[in-house]
Parts: C-alpha cells; structure tokens; sequence
C-alpha cells in the first residue's frame, strides 16, 4: 500500500475520540453484548445518580457522590470499548482516503465499433469494453492486456515503486485500474463493470464497511455472553445473601462489582483484535476478501506449495543437451531448437539462448514460419511444432515424450531412462526431445532451491503444519528437490486437478489447506482450498476464485500469511485467557472486603487490606477501566508469535497470560486503593 508505515497519527486519534462517542448509539452496542451490559449499568447508575431511593431504600444525599463517580467510571469503561475499536479502524480509514485519492476521474480511449476510438468516462466502462492506453497514462479500469507490452508503475496499489511488466498472453496479462502506464501502448479488455474494480474492493475492505464478525468472533461472543449471564446471576444472588447475614449492598455497588466480574476486557477488545489482525496483512501487501480468510489462515494445517518458482527460483534455464541412442549433439541441438521455435516460456526461451551461446546449428528459421505451434500446456506437458510436411516435433517431460512416442508406435532409445534419472538425481528437470516417433536426447533444465526453504519448511513444521509440493515434474526430480527442500511430502507428475483431489482428500480428513496460485487452471483448486492466495499477476478468473490476492506476487507469502493468521489467533486466545483470569481474581480481591464488616470473620481472607467496602469497589472498577487501554497495544500489535507446538504455545500462554491475569489485579487494585485512600476518596 502506498502509506503502509502508516501508524496512528493525531489525526487518527482525534477522529477516534469522536468515534467512541457515536458509537454509544445503543443499535451499535448491542452487537457487543458485555459491553452493552455495561452501557446499561452507566444508565442505571446515572438515574441513580439523580434519584438515590429509585429502587427503594433510604439512601441519603451522602449516597450521591458514589453513584456519580461509579456512573462516570462506567462511562469511561464503555468509551475505552468503542475507542480500542475506533482507533483500529482509523488506521483503514487513512488507507481508504488515499485509495479514493488514486480513484480520481479518469477518461478512457474505447474501441468503438468502427475500431476508431472515443474518449468516455472511466465510470462508464463496463466489462467486456476494449480500451487504449498510452504511455504516461492512468490504466482507467481492471483488465487483461490483449495486445502490447509495456512497464506499469503499480506503487498506488502494492507501494513498490519499482515498474513491473505487463503485457498480452501469458501469467503477466493482468492490470489494474489506478496504475500508471510508463511505455509503451497497450490494449486492454475491460474486466469489470462499474463499482466492482479492485480498488472499490479494496477501499471496502481496508475501511472495514463489509466488515463481518468472522464465524470464530461470533463464537467467542456468544461464550463471553454466558459468562456474563452467570456472573449477572452470581451477583444477583449476593444481596437476599447480604440481607442474611443482616447487612445490606445497594444496586450501584451491585453494578460495578458485575462489570468488574463480566469479560470487559476482551469484550472491549475483541473487535479491535480482529480489525488489527486484517491490517497487519494488507500492510503486507496482501488483500484478504474477508477477515474469515485470515482466521482460516491461522488455523491451517496443510499447505500445498509448488516447485518451480516458489520453491526453486523457478529461472529454469536449459543448460545442457545430451543426445540419446545413435544420434549426435548436433542432430539433437537442432531438434532441440525446432520444439523451441514457438515456445514462449522461460524454459522454451532457455533453449534457443543456450542452442545460440554454445552450439552450432545449420536451421534456417525462416523456412519454418508456417509451422503449427504446439503450445505447452501443463496437461499435456509437451511443447512443439507441427510442420506442414506432417513432420511432428515436440520436447516435453519423459514420461509424457514416452507415451506420446509408444502411441505412435516408436521405439524407446535403451539409454534415455538411465541419462534421464541422473539429471533428474541431480533436481534437474529432463525434457525429451522428439521428432517423428524417435527420441534425439535430453535437455537438462536446472533450477535452484530458493535459500532459506529449509529453515521455513522447519518453522512450519514446529507449528504444526504439513506442507506438500506439488510439481508437474518426474518423480526422481520431485523427490531429490522434496528432499533437499525439506517439505514433509510431495506429489509429482501432477496436472492441475491433482491439486484439487489432494486439497479435498486433505479436507475430508478435517483439515483446512491453503495453497497460492496464479493460473486460470489453478481457479478450482484455488476456490477448493480454505485459504487462497492469488498472485496479483495472475489471470482474473483465479483472483475471482482465491480469498486472498497478493500484490506483489510472492507464492512463499503464503508462509506469512499462515503465520500472521495464527498471531491473530493467539492474540485473542491470549487476550481472552488473561480477561477471564483477571476476573476471576478480582471476585476474590474484592469479596472480602465488600463482606468483612457484615462478616468479621471475613477479614481473615482480606488479604489485600483493602481500606473500606467502598474504596474495594472503587478500585477495582478504575483498574476494569484502565486495563483497556493498557492492553490497546497488545491488541494492535499482536502477541508476539513463536513457531512452536501447539502445546508448549498453551502453557506458555497459560503461564503468561492466565498467571498473569490472576496476579495483575491483586497489585492493580492495592495500588489503586492506596491512591485513592490518599486523596482521601476511599469513602465517599
Ligand atoms: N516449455 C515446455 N515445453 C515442454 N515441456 C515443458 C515445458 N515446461 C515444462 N515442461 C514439462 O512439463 C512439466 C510440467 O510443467 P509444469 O509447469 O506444469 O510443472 P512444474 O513447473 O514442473 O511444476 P510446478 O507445478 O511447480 O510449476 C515439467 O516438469 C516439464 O517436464
Ligand atoms: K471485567
Ligand atoms: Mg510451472
């Protein structure tokens, strides 16, 4: 993103403040059932705040300044909710005014009927629409490009100011509206109608309009409403007890020792975790669809990966020709040459470059312009050229060359399989290459395995995560590159729909799977999986399918991702442990000392010597307010994530966020009943 250091300004902040006060519109508190609880004890308490005696009893003017300070703590407390959300939100917000600020209006060149074109407002283009655009121009709306080749400043989207390539057919053939066109001229089909670009997407997602609780959040919600059911029954049941033992405990006591009890913290917080943990990926220059994708994230277990080009560097280059059978280099260097003519992949490109450096070869390439391509295709896993003479040319993956070979009817040359298993020993991937029914030799493609997949793949593991390369290349090379990489399992010779069989195989074990993608074949399986993360280089069907669209096209993203997603999850295990914990512990340090003068015996268990009923209940209800802010940060930043099992993770978070939670207020509310006995306000 364009500001992604984006932190909270003063602008931010100040719009926050004002934030937390529209929303104690009561329509928006009750989607926050324990913070509505606690607007609804504000109210209370304010009437009685005016009219002591509202609920009966004979409560004199000495009861009011009570009432009064209660009824404005509550206030706070409620205010520090909607402030905690607020200011997770604002950062968003900032976001979105600078998206809107790249939306401006454009003017777009059309292809009219007549293939002349017409200047039209770009908010008028709609899918399907064939535009212009010219060097130094705005790309005016989302598109594949169908002719031309050009560089693209897309920093207003992905804040990378390096230009990257655009340009017709391919993996490179996708723009979006809001970039700006540096070379060249492209012409670009309209993918999108009005109002549905990328951009209005994004501005949606990043303002948190379309925010929706995540299936987990509404869980959690509905939990930390039952807590709050029994404790509103726990302290309902202390007055007929109070009256027992012949003392008595007016309601705005009641009040404050039910919000000091229910869930406040995480319930203030909640919200703003889950805003927090969708930022933290778009400042990662990752698009997620929905906060839902980002949960999904965290709880992930396997993870497909593929092999070239996530995995391995993914420039797998020809670096040498060996000839099979009878033939010579030279015959097979032309052959070799011949499949490649066409062929527009790196790899195909590879081989004339390497046939060009090292090689001498006699083809006039001229004499072969009205040749038939035979594209490559990855189900095919062939490349070539059909000649007019009926001459059949291909190179392609062995197993694929052989197949196509024996179908014809040819013979199998007796030293491929060994050649071929020694490049493939090595990682390297062996093409075939073949020219009517007889296979000429080998080409060895190298590639190299990215540095540093082995310590990742080993942070995976120690998180629990399963991950599985998938590759369309022989078995040997698979298993030598799974190997040396350190994925914990792979499957080779896979065509697209292997993909999809192994997510749902996966998937009916109960597992959720996450896999990236770019190509339009990719789109099912993309759809299939539980996290999906689309390169945004690739083809719009697969950006449709996928949750998640990475701007920078990075497939090793993915690792992130899953990691920022299981932060998210941690931070709000975490954040709840310690609000349940806290709670807990403030019954037991208040109790005693709300009952030790109708109970002397009590006065025993007062051990935290608390200086009057009063000053108890006051304490521990500024300490229930102030820990809210405290914990912002937290809650923003994430608690920090260690790749470690998920047991030792709960016992270091028990030990940390539970004993924590249980020993805070002891010290909280002891400091705080010292302060206010200083004033002198313990006994108001
Ligand atoms: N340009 C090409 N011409 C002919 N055959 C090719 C070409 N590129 C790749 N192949 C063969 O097709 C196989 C499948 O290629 P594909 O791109 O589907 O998978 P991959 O690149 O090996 O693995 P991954 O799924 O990790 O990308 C390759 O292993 C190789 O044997
Ligand atoms: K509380
Ligand atoms: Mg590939």
């Amino acid at each position: 993103m364009s500001n992604k250091k984006q932190s909270v300004t003063k602008d931010i902040f100040k719009i926050a403040v004002v934030d937390a006060f529209k929303k104690l519109d009561p329509r928006v508190m009750i989607r926050n059932p324990v913070m509505f609880v606690v607007e609804i004890g504000f109210v209370v308490t304010l009437l009685l705040s005016f009219m002591p005696n509202l609920f009966g009893g004979n409560y004199g003017a000495k009861q009011i300044p009570f009432n009064v300070v209660i009824s404005f703590i509550l206030l706070i407390t409620v205010l520090l909710g909607n402030f905690a959300e607020a200011i997770a939100e604002g950062r968003g917000k900032a976001q979105a005014e600078s998206l809107r600020r790249t939306k401006t209006d454009l003017m777009a060149q059309r292809r009219s009927k007549d293939d002349s074109y017409e200047s039209v407002p770009a908010s008028t283009l709609r899918k399907g629409d064939i535009i212009r655009v010219l060097a130094g121009e705005m790309i005016p709306a989302d598109g594949e490009v169908k002719e031309g080749l050009g560089s693209v400043d897309e920093s207003a989207i992905t804040g990378e100011s390096a230009p990257v390539i655009r340009g017709a057919g391919g993996d490179f053939s996708s723009v979006t509206g809001g970039t700006k066109l540096l070379s060249d001229q492209l012409v670009i089909e309209v993918a999108v109608n009005p109002g549905e670009s990328f951009l209005d997407k994004m501005i949606g997602l990043v303002e948190g309009a379309s925010r929706q609780k995540t299936p987990n959040e509404i869980a959690l919600t509905v939990l930390l409403a039952g807590l709050t059911l029994i404790f509103l029954i726990v302290v309902l049941t202390l007055s007929p007890f109070a009256n027992y033992v012949k003392g008595s405990i007016d309601t705005v006591s009641l009040i404050a020792l039910l919000v000091c009890l229910i869930p406040t913290t995480i319930g203030a917080l909640l919200s703003a975790i889950g805003i927090a943990g969708m930022d933290r990926i778009i400042r990662f220059n990752v698009v997620a669809k929905s906060g839902k994708a980002v949960e999904a994230a965290g709880d992930v277990n396997t993870l497909i990966l593929d092999k070239t080009g996530t995995i391995t560097i993914g420039n797998r280059l020809a670096s040498q020709f060996i000839p099979v059978g009878s033939h010579s280099l030279s015959e097979l260097v032309n052959v070799a040459v011949l499949s490649s003519l066409f062929d527009e992949t790196p790899e195909g490109r590879s081989v004339i470059d390497l046939a060009h450096k090292e090689y001498e070869f006699g083809l006039q390439l001229e004499d072969y312009n009205d040749a038939e391509n035979v594209e490559f295709s990855a189900d095919t896993r062939m490349s070539g050229l059909n000649l007019q003479d009926g001459t059949v040319v291909r190179k392609g993956a062995v197993d694929a060359i052989k197949q196509f070979i024996k179908n014809k009817g040819g013979r199998i040359p007796e030293d491929l399989d060994a050649k071929k298993e020694r490049i493939a020993k090595e990682g390297g991937t062996p093409l075939a290459v073949t020219k009517d029914q007889e296979v000429f030799g080998l080409i060895y493609l190298k590639d190299i395995i990215k540095s540093g997949m082995r310590q990742r793949f080993e942070e995976l593991r120690k998180m629990g995560i399963k991950t599985v390369m998938c590759t369309g290349d022989n078995p040997l090379t698979a298993s030598t590159i799974a190997l040396e990489a350190g994925v914990d399992d792979f499957i080779e010779e896979a065509k697209p729909e292997d993909k999809m069989r192994l997510i749902k195989k996966e998937q009916s074990q109960g597992k959720l799977v996450a896999m990236s993608g770019d190509g339009t074949n990719d789109a099912p399986a993309l759809a299939q999986a539980d996290v999906g993360l689309v390169m945004n280089t690739g083809t719009t069907a697969a950006k449709e399918a996928g949750n998640m669209v990475d701007l920078d096209s990075d497939p090793t993203k993915l690792i992130e991702v899953v990691s920022i997603g299981k932060q998210l999850l941690i931070t709000r295990g975490s954040i709840t442990t310690f609000s349940i914990a806290n709670d807990v512990a403030k019954y037991f340090a208040i109790l005693p000392a709300m009952f030790a003068t109708m109970i002397p015996q009590l006065q025993i268990l007062n051990i935290m010597g608390l200086t009057s009923p009063r000053s108890a209940i006051l304490s521990a209800i500024i300490f229930n307010a102030l820990i809210i802010p405290a914990l912002i940060p937290l809650a923003m930043k994430g608690v920090k994530y260690r790749p470690i099992g998920a047991t030792s993770l709960l016992m270091r978070n028990l030990m940390i966020y539970g004993l924590g939670g249980i020993l805070v207020p002891f010290v909280g509310i002891k400091l705080i009943d010292i302060i206010i006995t200083a004033l002198g306000i313990a006994n108001i």
